[in-house]
């Protein structure tokens, strides 16, 4: 099976949230933990072993060379936000990080995904893609999957149906410029914005709390981590099953030249292709001004 030797670089509250979420889910034979400092490493790895009557899934402690050779690597390692503080800020703290993380993996499996989850995520991707010289579609972020899934939360809410059943994308950066596309979002093959329970909805308020959700959870306790978990967790096993699930992530996007949150199709070799979701012209200005801030920032390291 593709996947079932994964390495977390980043032993924090992300990376050993991700590390718990996959060993209940049964679906990797091997988990490496990496982190900078070895005790933090040691430390999530005793701990998170004595579930180890829950899983199958072997856990244990590693290095960078070590965390290169396997199948799938998630990179959670980096600064974290301070309240009110931006993803972008965090850019030169974390692009160090990245580059000293990528450099000591090297070198890399030919057929490793690399799956970034720091922030500023978008822009982070795109700095590992150009320094790990590997196939664009095998290195990929989080995007706006968390931001998707606070979504499809709020709409379960007001419609009343499950989440699973809602088709809708926040895209663009997983960041303050991120947007909805309402344009495209159904349930059921019925438009979202033509069932009566959204006439009274207010759009942009709640397009602001997703995108303010992780600012509010930040402030109330420090850092955001259950949330994320779930996502890379079900990412992970898109990859390991060949699922060929569709999911918003930080793909490199040729028309922008710039990394950013877009669906795409999520297999066993990493990104299959991008949906070509449709937009109507307010959505595709907002895209337009996503990808501008975003590839201004990868324009600095290209
Ligand atoms: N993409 C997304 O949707 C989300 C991203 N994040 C991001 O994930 C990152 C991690 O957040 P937390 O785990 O809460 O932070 P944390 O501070 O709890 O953990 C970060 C870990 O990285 C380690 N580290 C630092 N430099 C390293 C290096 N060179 N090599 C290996 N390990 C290194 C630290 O020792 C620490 O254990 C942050 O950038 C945060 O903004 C958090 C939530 C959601
Ligand atoms: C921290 C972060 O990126 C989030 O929770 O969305």
């Amino acid at each position: 099976m593709v996947g079932s030797r994964v390495a977390i670089i980043g032993a924090g509250s992300v990376g050993a949230t991700i590390a718990y979420a996959l060993l209940l889910k049964k679906i990797t034979s091997e988990l490496v933990l990496v982190d900078i400092v070895e005790e933090t490493a040691r430390g999530q790895v005793l701990d998170l072993s004595d579930a180890g009557f829950v899983t199958s899934t072997r856990i244990r402690q590693g290095n960078f060379q070590e965390a290169g050779q396997c199948d799938i690597v998630i990179v959670t390692a980096g600064a974290k936000q301070k309240p009110n503080e931006t993803r972008v800020e965090l850019i030169e703290r974390n692009y160090q990080i990245l580059s000293s993380v990528i450099s000591k993996m090297k070198p890399l499996n030919p057929n490793i995904i690399l799956l970034i989850v720091a922030n500023p995520v978008d822009i982070l991707t795109y700095i590992a893609q150009q320094l790990s010289g590997l196939p664009k579609n095998q290195v990929f972020g989080s995007g706006t999957f968390l931001d998707s899934a606070r979504l499809r939360l709020e709409l379960a809410n007001i419609l009343k149906v499950s989440e699973t059943a809602i088709h809708a994308y926040v895209l663009g950066e997983h960041g303050d410029s991120q947007f909805i596309a309402w344009s495209s979002a159904h349930v059921g093959g019925k438009p979202l914005l033509d069932f009566p329970e959204m006439q009274t909805v207010d759009k942009e308020k709640l397009a602001k709390d997703i995108a303010r959700k992780a600012y509010e959870i930040i402030n109330l306790k420090g850092s955001t981590y259950f949330g994320i978990a779930g996502c890379v967790s079900s990412l992970v096993q898109a990859i390991a099953f060949n699922e060929r699930t569709v999911k918003p992530l930080s793909i490199y996007v040729e028309e922008f030249q710039c990394v950013l949150g877009m669906p795409v199709v999520l297999g066993s070799s990493g990104i299959e292709r991008i949906i070509d979701v449709f937009l109507n012209a307010d959505e595709k200005a907002r895209l337009q001004k996503s990808a501008a801030e975003l590839s201004a920032i990868c324009k600095k390291y290209a």
